[in-house]
């Protein structure tokens, strides 16, 4: 009996256990509720990357839409030229320590003896007024301390800047050529080593001319450099100026002569031209400095070839300005990094072994840290002294 009890149990379990087999997965296989909508289309978009509007879905809504509107930056009004030579004086610091402290003080000794005289000469030599001009500066102040007897400090700044504004040559025109004729832009070629500043001093250019009321179109003949001409038409772009610019290694004299050109059709005022930078050693960049003049002056003569001298080389400048006179017709020196020497007295060697004015210096990299050169200035800036009656 008991045994029939144990089957019966038995099946019942086994009944149990198929029955609850069956459920089970069904259970398993239940599907998951959907997802909210919001949801769906997110999970779409980051598949398939941001939704794109049907063409009709665009015109479907009737809005129109503007593209976004690029505003020039506005153009700068470049500081007037008057006085800047005076405003930028404290950039001449480094040579003012040797003109100014270091002259003044050897020439207030009590004694100006040979040592002395010797000490005064062996400064102006290391501020590379250079040995001819030195000798001449010297003996003349030998002379009229000898004559004049007493000696105050304020004589003696007067006797020194007196000497050092002769040995500048006050009488020199340092106008740049730079005026139309005729209904014709004036012509203004920039030359110079690799490095000098001639693109730097082309961009200050225009702004002087554009702070002095002319209008200028700029030529981007260093073609040899492909940043010249962007860097080039940065600073025309600043005040509103064109440039002329070829492509990348196209003839510099082409686009020289397609600057003029573009000069004469918009009856601009002046056009610069900058030219690459070469070694005074190298034959053909020479030559084709030459080739550019020649080509330029098919549309008429060049008004101004200033040459750029880094005024930091010293000496060795001069080498090479001399060069560049003999491959074209160089009117006028610019001369650039007084601001980093304290060879201030490089401007005076410059003239006399040139026999060409110095115009311009350049006293900074700032945009209008180019200043007309002016002799008396520039002696007070060096000695440090105020001239009478003289703007500050
Ligand atoms: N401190 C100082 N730096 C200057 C002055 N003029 C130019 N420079 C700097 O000199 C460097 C060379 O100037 P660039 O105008 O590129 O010289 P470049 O003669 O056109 O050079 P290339 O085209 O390579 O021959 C730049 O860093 C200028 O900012 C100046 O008067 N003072």
């Amino acid at each position: 009996m008991t045994e029939y009890l144990l089957i019966a149990l038995a099946l019942l379990g086994v009944l149990i256990l198929g029955a609850l087999g069956l459920v089970v997965p069904k259970l398993r296989r239940r599907p998951e509720p959907p997802l909210p909508r919001e949801v769906e289309t997110r999970a779409e978009e980051d598949l398939a990357g941001p939704p794109v509007l049907a063409p009709e879905a665009e015109v479907s809504t009737g809005i129109l839409v503007e593209p976004p509107v690029i505003e020039a930056p506005p153009l700068e009004v470049p500081e007037p030229t008057a006085g800047r030579l005076v405003r930028l004086r404290s950039r001449l610091s480094r040579s003012q320590n040797v003109f100014g402290k270091g002259l003044l003080g050897l020439l207030s000794r009590d004694h100006l003896d040979e040592d002395t005289w010797e000490e005064i000469e062996d400064s102006l030599i290391t501020a590379d007024v250079g040995i001819d001009a030195t000798r001449d500066i010297v003996d003349r102040l030998r002379e009229r301390t000898r004559v004049l007897g007493t000696r105050s400090a304020g004589e003696l700044r007067a006797l020194l800047a007196a000497e050092l504004v002769n040995a500048l040559d006050p009488s020199l025109d340092r106008s740049l050529n730079t005026a139309p004729k005729d209904g014709v832009p004036a012509v203004l070629l920039v030359v110079g080593v690799n490095g000098a500043g001639k693109t730097t001093t082309c961009g200050k250019i225009a702004r002087v001319l554009v702070a002095d009321g002319r209008s200028v179109i700029l030529g981007a003949a260093d073609t040899f450099r492909a940043a010249a001409a962007d860097q080039l038409e940065t600073w025309a772009g600043r005040v509103g100026a064109e440039t002329v610019r070829g492509p990348e290694g196209a003839d510099p004299a082409s686009v020289a002569f397609d600057a003029v050109k573009r000069g004469i059709e918009t009856g601009v005022d002046t056009v610069l031209i900058d030219t690459a930078g070469r070694l005074q050693n190298k034959v053909g960049l020479m030559d084709e400095l030459g080739k550019v003049k020649r080509v330029v002056e098919k549309h008429g003569p060049i008004d101004e070839t200033l040459l750029i001298l880094d005024a930091t080389t010293g000496q060795n400048g001069l080498e090479q300005a001399r060069v560049f006179t003999e491959a074209v017709n160089v009117t006028g020196v610019a001369l650039t990094k007084l601001d980093g020497t304290a060879k201030g007295g490089i401007v005076i060697a410059v003239q006399r072994k040139l026999g060409i004015p110095v115009k311009l210096v350049g006293l900074g990299e700032g945009k209008d840290d180019l200043a007309p050169f002016d002799a008396v200035q520039f002696v007070d800036a060096l000695l440090g002294t105020e001239a009478p009656g003289r703007d500050a």
